[in-house]
């Protein structure tokens, strides 16, 4: 369904000299129809642009990103435009993502108008979805700031469905939601997907909603894809250092992963904070190799044939026993 391949993203800014960002460095992986891919990484790790850059609502700098045999990077506007309806995004904050001036049944019906439908089949389509996401008729006149934010996203997520999408990028979906309505939302998410078959990209700092939502995960850091997998091969036995780090974070809420230390840039994205870096790893770029049921990019998970269970590597730095890891 979906291939991407050595796909880049940098940004530059500022005037002499220029900062150059790589927001997405040279990352790889394809999505199987009906699968759901996640993709997990902290803050700034680049997984909102690499979503985006999927979608084309961000110019890739470099790479290709194939949708069911089109290569979408080759399109110009016309044809992307042409199959854009297919490939939909929900963005994390449903407030941003619907016109204040326009009542929940406007903002739905808008994609279908552009596509041509005439005044009946938009109004019964709009009547249809908002009953498909859980909202109620008496909803449709209302405008945003009527609703709540959870409400909101039901509507969004209406609108994303109109024009019957076969792959969804739905980034943060629920992070600017109370925590009592998130699992409304990825609930409905879960049943829409499998009603029609969707397949997606999801897109979470929340490894336990990864956890929910996913058949497979992609773990970023710093642009690249350090790990992949199927998420019981992953959550069970992760192999790159930093995987291992995530996992005991959510396993110890003490450990601040997220405490970056920002200058050095080395081959390794995670060279940095590894407890297990050594010469190689400045010197040699990992790449995304096969181990076990995983692809994984890290000299040494890969050079080291046996290996320490991560629980009693990351004991001692979380302050929890490898019992509580494990558990
Ligand atoms: N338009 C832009 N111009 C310059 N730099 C940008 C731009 N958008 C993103 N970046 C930078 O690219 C990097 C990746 O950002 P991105 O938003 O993709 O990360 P993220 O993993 O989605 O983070 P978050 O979870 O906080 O949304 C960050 O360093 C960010 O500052």
């Amino acid at each position: 369904m979906l291939e991407v391949k050595g796909l880049k993203k940098i940004f530059t800014s500022g005037f002499l000299p220029r900062t150059r960002i790589k927001a997405v460095d040279d990352v790889s992986f394809h999505i199987e129809k009906g699968e759901t891919l996640g993709i997990v990484g902290e803050s700034g790790s680049g997984k909102s642009t690499l979503g985006q850059c999927i979608l084309r609502l961000i110019e890739p700098t470099a790479g290709k990103i194939i949708f069911n045999g089109i290569e979408l990077t080759a399109l110009d506007n016309k044809a992307l435009n042409n199959i854009r309806p297919c490939m939909q995004m929900i963005f994390q904050d449903p407030d941003s993502s619907l016109d204040p001036k326009m009542t929940i049944g406007q903002s739905i019906a808008e994609p279908l108008k552009l596509k041509g439908n005439n005044r009946e089949a938009v109004k019964s389509r709009v009547l249809e979805l908002i009953r498909q996401v859980g909202l109620s008729p008496e909803h449709v006149n209302r405008f945003p700031y009527q609703l709540s934010g959870g409400q909101n996203q039901r509507a969004v997520i209406a609108r994303a469905l109109a024009l019957k999408p076969v792959f969804i990028v739905a980034d943060e979906p629920t992070a600017s939601l109370d925590i009592s309505v998130q699992a409304q939302i990825l609930n409905l998410l879960r049943h829409l997907k499998e009603k029609y078959a969707l397949t997606m990209l999801f897109i979470s700092h929340d490894l336990e909603l990864i956890k929910h939502m996913c058949d497979r995960v992609a773990v970023m850091y710093r642009g690249k894809i350090v790990e992949t997998g199927k998420i019981e091969d992953i959550f069970h036995s992760p192999l790159h250092p930093y995987t291992q780090l995530l996992l005991a974070e959510e396993a110890d809420s003490e450990v601040n992963v997220s405490e970056i230390k920002k200058t050095l840039r080395t081959t390794c994205p995670y060279y940095q904070e590894c407890l297990l870096r050594s010469e190689i790893c400045l010197t040699k770029t990992p790449e995304l190799k096969e181990l076990k049921n995983q692809l994984v990019a890290c000299h040494h998970v890969l050079e080291k044939s046996t290996q320490q269970p991560y629980q009693d590597r990351y004991a001692g730095k979380t302050g929890v026993t490898s019992d509580q890891l494990v558990a």
